[in-house]
């Protein structure tokens, strides 16, 4: 008998929501009732975390004290940084991510002066200093420390340059560094630079100037990034951090149902994105078009590997049927940040890879695609562009928990049974 194709609850409407729109038209997307293309361009991450959880854009007095408070919650605790020593330095980063909130949890636990929100803010903060400080450590260095007190002094060089007269768009794009590696190309077609954090009227005073990415990046490079690199991070995480009803957000509402705890809820959600068909697969695209040098040569690749039934990481939908718009936004960047690259030649790479999709299967990128070359013409290793996926997906994963538990009933559903029935029971001795 043929085995049926799982269902996967595709085209079930498994609740109700007011955080997000996803498909409508088979391509929109909002944040509570806000395109994401306005969040991307005129907003940044904490504008958007701060809309998710809190259900309203901050003004510039919530913004400030908002980016002060995620400022004051990047410290890691020093009972966690031992315990993140202890993992092993070949643990999956994904899994450390879990160790370090369940940790946390029992460090910092959920009360009713610690709820929902709190944690959340926390976590945002602190889940890449985890994942740098275990990174870090296992190469003999302790960053988080050595770096945390650097930091206040680059954030104020960092403002003073995004905000000094007279600075010329090369010099805004190239931050505190280098040319671009084709600069021509470079200068026709970059996206403008002129919203977001760096760049807002509204930006806070100096030593409110900390941002999520600024952070990450920082605490990575051991330098801050250019200002190019810090933007598209930004916009990355928000392009990442909510999208209704997808696996990991799901299997954290299935666990707050139950009234079990946020940390809980959050760890669930980690290791659903995991899996390369959800957030794995932005690591998963980068270890297959690095493999390729040219654009030829990647889709004579792509067209054997769909002739063997492969999966190609970073295309398909289960909502959308024209466009993932999120791809539309990031693959402007990662094209962008491509001129700065010495794995340029990795954009058209991927383009190559995406004409193909189109041309035999009718498939569009998602989000993971070209995600995965802006981080990697970052600089950013690949077993760190899931576990970024997680900070930015914190976001929504608490918008959803918060809702669930507003207006709860525990979800179990039933299932259709096809397994043997009526067997004869048959005593120990008689079973072979
Ligand atoms: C941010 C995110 O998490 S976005 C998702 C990231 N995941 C990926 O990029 C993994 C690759 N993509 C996929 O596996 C799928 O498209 C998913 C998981 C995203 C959606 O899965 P589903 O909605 O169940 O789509 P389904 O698997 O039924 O695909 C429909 C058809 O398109 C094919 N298809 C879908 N995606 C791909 C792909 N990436 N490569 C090749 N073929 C594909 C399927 O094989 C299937 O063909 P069939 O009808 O001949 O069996
Ligand atoms: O919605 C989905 O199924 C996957 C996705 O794009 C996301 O979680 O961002």
């Amino acid at each position: 008998m043929a085995v049926k194709k799982p269902g996967g609850l595709a085209g079930v409407e498994a609740g109700v929501t007011a955080i997000s729109t996803v498909g409508k038209d088979g391509r929109g997307l909002t944040y509570r009732g806000y395109g994401i293309e306005d969040l991307a361009e005129h907003g940044s991450f904490e504008e958007t975390a701060y809309l998710l959880i809190r259900g309203k854009l901050p003004n510039v007095d919530e913004l400030t004290d908002y980016r002060r408070k995620l400022d004051a919650a990047s410290r890691l605790p020093e009972t966690l940084k031992r315990i993140l020593e202890l993992l092993p330095a070949d643990a999956h980063p994904m899994e450390v991510l879990q160790a370090g909130c369940v940790a946390l949890g029992t460090l910092e636990p959920e009360s009713p002066q610690r709820q929902a929100a709190d944690l959340a803010d926390r976590l945002i903060a602190l889940t890449g200093p985890m994942l740098l400080h275990w990174y870090y450590f296992h190469r003999g260095e302790r960053v988080s420390e050595t770096l945390a007190v650097k930091s206040a002094d680059a954030r104020q060089a960092v403002f003073k340059a995004d905000t000094a007269d007279g600075l010329t768009e090369a010099e805004a794009l190239g931050g505190d560094e280098d040319a671009p590696a084709a600069s021509s190309a470079a200068s026709a077609q970059q996206p403008a630079l002129a919203t977001g954090p760096a760049a807002s009227a509204q930006q806070p005073a100096a030593d409110e100037d900390y941002t999520v990415a600024g952070h990450f990046l920082y605490l990575l490079h051991g330098k801050h990034a250019a200002i190019r690199a810090r933007r598209v991070f930004d916009i990355s995480l928000t392009l990442y951090a909510e999208h209704e009803f997808n696996a990991s957000t799901f299997a954290a509402r299935v666990t707050a149902s139950t009234l079990s705890n946020f940390y809980s809820c959050i760890v669930t959600g980690i290791g659903t994105l995991r899996g390369n068909l959800h957030g794995g697969a932005n690591e998963a695209v980068m270890e297959l078009i690095e493999r390729f040098t040219t654009p030829e040569e990647a889709e004579e690749a792509t067209r054997a590997r769909l002739a063997e039934k492969q999966l190609i990481m970073g295309f398909g939908h289960r909502v959308y049927s024209v466009s993932d718009p999120r791809s539309d936004i990031i693959k402007k960047w990662s094209e962008t940040l491509s001129f700065w690259s010495e794995d340029g030649h990795l954009y058209p790479v991927s383009e190559a890879v995406e004409r193909v999709m189109r041309e035999e299967k009718g498939l569009f990128p998602n989000l993971d695609f070209y995600s995965a070359t802006a981080y990697h013409f970052m600089g950013i290793p690949t077993a760190m562009f899931t576990p970024i996926f997680v900070i930015a997906r914190l976001a929504g994963w608490t918008a959803h928990i918060m809702e669930q538990r507003r207006n709860n009933r525990i979800i179990r559903p039933t299932a259709a049974y096809d397994g043997p029935d009526n067997l004869p029971w048959l005593e120990l001795h008689a079973r072979r």
